[in-house]
């Protein structure tokens, strides 16, 4: 599970080594997937398209949905946990709105292309699914996977710098990713 030591990352931030643990690499998605968010709110700031598309949120379900069923995963699960990243993604991009306007010098000066963007998410959609099914026996483990989701969070929390709006993001993308005994008191 060796990520480079250090390597230019999508969103151009330099990516340390994955985080920790047997969640390890599922976190690094999910925290690569919320930096993508950053790349969306940049392409859509001062724009007419608005942070919150319907349309594209239910064809990114569908498609998670039939993969899913495919790798023979939950579909109704796999899409509650992509309904979090999208929650997650909603979240950075309207932070980051609410900071480029109370500080326009620190709003992007270019304005990348929401097509290639929603292609790099699809490519996500697939990486993150084989790592859910690479990671289902864990997940269906609660102590044990709330330790390894501790350790993941916490590791990636400080070697990748996140912010509290990152942190805050990290945080729903990753509510339901251990399974916390549905059949007993939540
Ligand atoms: C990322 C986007 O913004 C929002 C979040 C989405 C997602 O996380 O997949 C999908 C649609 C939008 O509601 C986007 O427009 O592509």
């Amino acid at each position: 599970a060796a990520a480079p030591a250090s390597a230019e990352a999508p969103g151009g931030h330099t990516a340390t080594a994955e985080p920790l643990g047997r969640l390890g690499p599922l976190t690094g998605l999910v925290i690569e997937r919320l930096r993508v968010g950053d790349d969306v709110a940049a392409s859509k700031f001062g724009t007419d398209s608005p942070i919150e598309d319907p349309v594209r949120e239910q064809q990114v379900l569908e498609q998670v949905r039939t993969k899913a069923a495919a790798l023979g995963l939950d579909p109704e699960d796999a899409a509650a946990f992509f309904q979090d990243q999208i929650t997650a993604s909603k979240t950075v991009q309207k932070g980051l709105f609410a900071r480029w306007t109370a500080h326009p010098e620190e709003a992007p000066t270019t304005r990348p292309d929401l097509t290639e963007i929603r292609e790099r998410l699809d490519r996500l959609t697939t990486d993150l699914l084989d790592e859910l099914k690479a990671t289902e026996a864990l997940r269906a483990k609660p102590v044990a996977c709330t330790v390894q989701l501790a350790l993941a969070g916490g590791s990636a929390t400080v070697r990748e710098r996140l912010d509290t709006l990152h942190r805050q993001a990290l945080g729903t993308a990753t509510h339901h990713v251990c399974v916390t005994g549905r059949a007993t008191v939540s």
